[in-house]
Parts: structure tokens; sequence; C-alpha cells
């Protein structure tokens, strides 16, 4: 008998996790999810932005158009806590699959982490300064910049 044939591809498997990663967010405007994996695609660690430890989700701001009391002040981002989950020693030499291209706080934590290669799917916030200068440091820093390549696969999972 031959082999299943339509199995997902690593890509796919990687970016699926990092998605089912975001839904865990509460964050009602965006949900991102990170996916952290070794260079021989094992899965070294993975987060969606949400608030710090003991923080409670429901004592702590999730406005965002305000200059006062906002969840920016706040909010830890999925790429630092897919960094910070890992109890494994070092990121050295892996890669990172995010749903939406990291800031430039988070590009600062990868490139001190070692991760090696960004691949993202979406690039909302591409004309802000934070993420022009993200993609400066990144570069400068000899970090890989991929972006994702939708299947447009769809799978039906039961929860
Ligand atoms: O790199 C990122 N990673 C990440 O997790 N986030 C989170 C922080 C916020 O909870 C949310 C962004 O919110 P908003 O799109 O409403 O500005 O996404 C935001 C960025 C910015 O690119
Ligand atoms: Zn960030």
């Amino acid at each position: 008998m031959a082999k299943r044939s339509d199995y997902i591809s690593w890509d796919e498997y990687f970016m699926g996790v990092a998605i089912l990663a975001a839904q865990r967010s509460k964050d009602p405007n965006t949900q991102v999810g990170a996916c952290i994996v070794s260079s021989d695609n094992k899965i070294l660690s993975i987060g969606y932005n949400g608030m710090p430890l003991n923080c409670s989700d429901d004592a702590f701001s999730w406005e965002r158009n305000t200059t006062e009391d906002n969840k920016y002040f706040y909010t830890v981002h999925s790429e630092l806590n897919a960094i910070l989950n890992y109890r494994g020693g070092s990121l050295e030499g892996s890669k990172i699959y995010v749903t939406l291209f990291p800031c430039n706080e988070c590009a600062k934590a990868i490139i001190q982490s070692g991760i090696k290669a960004v691949i993202y799917r979406d690039d909302l916030y591409k004309d802000t300064k934070e993420v022009k200068a993200s993609k400066r440091m990144l570069m400068t820093a000899g970090v890989a910049i991929v972006q994702y390549q939708p299947t447009g696969r769809k799978l039906e999972i039961e929860l």
C-alpha cells in the first residue's frame, strides 16, 4: 500500500501550530502566535500574545485607542513569550514561525537568543517605524526573513 500523500508540509505544520496558539490570545483586536523550531524540525517552544504571569486577563486593560491605561503597557508579545517559555537551554540556530512580523523589541530578543530565521505570515504593520527598525536589525544581524507562502489548504479540527 502506498503511503499517505496528503500529509501537511513542515511549513504548514509549524505555521499551523502558530495559528492554533494564537487562538489562545485574549487580545480582542490582534491574536498572534509563534512556534520555535530546531534546525532538525523539532518544536522547541510556542507562545502567543498575552498578559504576564499572574497579571489577570480580567484586571489589566485590553484597550488600544487611548494613551491612558492600555494593553501596550502590559502584553507580552507572542515571540517573546515563545522565547521565554523555552526551558531546554539554547535556541541557537533555531527558526521562529510567527503569524505577524515581529516588532523591533521582539527582533532584539530573536537576535540575542540565537534564532537564525523568521518565517512570518502577515506583515500588517510593515509601514511602521517599529517594523522597519525590526527588519533593519534582523537583516544586519544575519537573521533570514522568509514570508510564509500560504497553500490554501483547509483542515477541519473538531475540538
Ligand atoms: O510582534 C508582535 N507580536 C505580538 O504578539 N503583538 C501583539 C501585541 C498586541 O497584543 C497585539 C497588537 O495589537 P494591535 O494590532 O491592536 O495593535 O499583537 C504585536 C506585535 C507587533 O508587530
Ligand atoms: Zn513584538
